[in-house]
C-alpha cells in the first residue's frame, strides 16, 4: 500500500470481462484527470506461446500440468517486484504479450510474442493492473499486499466460460473445442490461484445471468446486460455509501449487509458511482502527502 504512489487492480479469470471493465476505468481516470501506468497481467506470462507449447508438452510428459493461471507459467515474483517497486518509487518496466494480428501490428510483432520490456512513466498517478493475478498470495509471493484498491470481477463461472468461449473463438482464432480443453485443463490452477484472490480484493462485481446458461458449451450468445444483474460486494461495508448507491442506481437493492444488486445495463454506472469516491480519496491523499 502506498499513498505516494498508488495501486489499483483489477483481477479475474479469462473471459470474467477485466478488459471490459478496464474500459469503465479508463473513463474514470480521463474524466478526474488521473495519468495511469496501465500493466496488463498477461505481459508476466513466463513463455511466449511457442515456449509455452513447448514447455506444456514437457509437463504433459511427465503427467503435469502447466496453466497460464499457475505459478509457473507466470513471473509472478517480477509481477510481485513492479508492485513493490512501483509503491516504493513510481518506477518499474512494463512489456505486452501480443495475442493476435491486430495487437501486434503497431509493433510490427506476431501473435504470441512479447514486446521488450520498457521503463513505465515515471511521472504517472497512480499504476492500474488489469488481469489474471492482481490479488494473487502464493507460498512464494503476496502481489495483494502492494493493493491500494483490488477489485474482482467474477462473472458466475457458466457465464465466465461463455463469454471466454465467445472470445476466444471470434478474436483469438481459437476453435470452441479447443477452448473447452484449455478451460478443463485450467480447473486445478483455477481454484488454487484463480478464486482465492476473491478473498483478497475490496471489491467484488460478480455478473448473474438471469437466463438459463445450464450448458455453456452450446450457448450461441452471451446473455446481455439486461439479462443479468450484478452483485457487488464490500469487504468492509464502511468504505460503502449504500444510501448513496440505492438512491442514484434505479431498481437496486441489497441482499445482505454488505452487498449491492444492481440491473445489469448499469454495471457500467454502478462502477463509477462506487469506484469515484475511492479513486478521489485515493488521489486526495496522495496530493496532501505532497
Ligand atoms: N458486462 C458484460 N456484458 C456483456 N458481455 C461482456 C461483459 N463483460 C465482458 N463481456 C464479454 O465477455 C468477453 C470477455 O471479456 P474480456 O475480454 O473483457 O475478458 P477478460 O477478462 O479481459 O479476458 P482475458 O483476461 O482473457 O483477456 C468479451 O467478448 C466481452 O465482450
Ligand atoms: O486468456 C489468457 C490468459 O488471460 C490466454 O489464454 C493467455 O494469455 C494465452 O494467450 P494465447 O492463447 O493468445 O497465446
Amino acid at each position: 500500500m502506498s499513498v505516494a504512489h498508488p495501486i489499483i487492480a483489477v483481477t479475474g479469470s479469462s473471459g470474467a470481462g477485466t478488459s471490459t471493465v478496464k474500459q469503465a476505468f479508463s473513463d474514470m481516470f480521463r474524466r478526474e484527470g488521473i495519468r495511469p501506468v496501465v500493466i496488463e497481467g498477461d505481459s508476466f506470462h513466463r513463455y511466449d506461446r511457442q515456449t509455452m507449447k513447448e514447455k506444456t508438452a514437457e509437463y504433459e510428459a511427465q503427467s503435469k500440468i502447466l496453466t497460464h493461471f499457475g505459478p509457473e507459467a507466470n513471473e509472478l515474483e517480477k509481477l510481485e517486484a513492479l508492485f513493490r517497486e512501483y509503491s516504493e518509487r513510481g518506477t518499474g518496466k512494463k512489456r505486452l504479450y501480443i495475442h493476435n494480428e491486430e495487437e501486434g501490428e503497431p509493433y510490427g510483432q506476431a501473435p504470441g510474442t512479447f514486446t521488450p520490456w520498457e521503463p513505465i512513466d515515471s511521472n504517472s498517478h497512480l499504476l492500474f493492473y488489469e488481469g489474471l493475478h492482481g490479488g494473487v498470495v502464493t507460498d512464494q509471493v503476496n502481489v495483494a499486499r502492494y493493493v491500494d484498491l483490488l477489485v474482482g470481477v467474477v462473472p458466475v463461472v457458466n457465464l465466465e466460460w461463455i463469454q471466454k468461449i465467445h472470445r476466444d473463438c471470434l478474436n483469438r482464432g481459437y476453435s470452441s473445442e479447443a477452448v473447452v480443453q484449455i478451460i478443463l485443463k485450467r480447473m486445478p490452477d483455477y481454484v488454487h490461484y484463480i478464486t482465492p484472490q476473491f478473498s483478497h480484493t475490496h471489491i467484488n462485481f460478480q455478473r448473474v445471468p438471469l437466463v438459463d446458461t445450464s450448458n455453456p458449451f452450446i450457448a450461441r450468445d452471451i446473455p446481455t446486460p439486461d439479462e443479468s444483474k450484478v452483485v457487488i460486494r464490500f469487504r468492509d461495508p464502511h468504505m460503502a455509501d449504500f444510501p448513496y448507491y440505492l438512491n442514484m442506481l434505479k431498481d437496486s437493492y441489497m441482499s445482505r449487509a454488505n452487498t449491492l444488486v444492481v440491473p445489469g445495463g448499469k454495471m457500467g454506472l454502478a462502477m463509477e458511482i462506487v469506484l469515484t469516491p475511492v479513486i478521489h480519496d485515493i488521489m486526495e491523499k496522495k496530493r496532501v502527502r505532497g
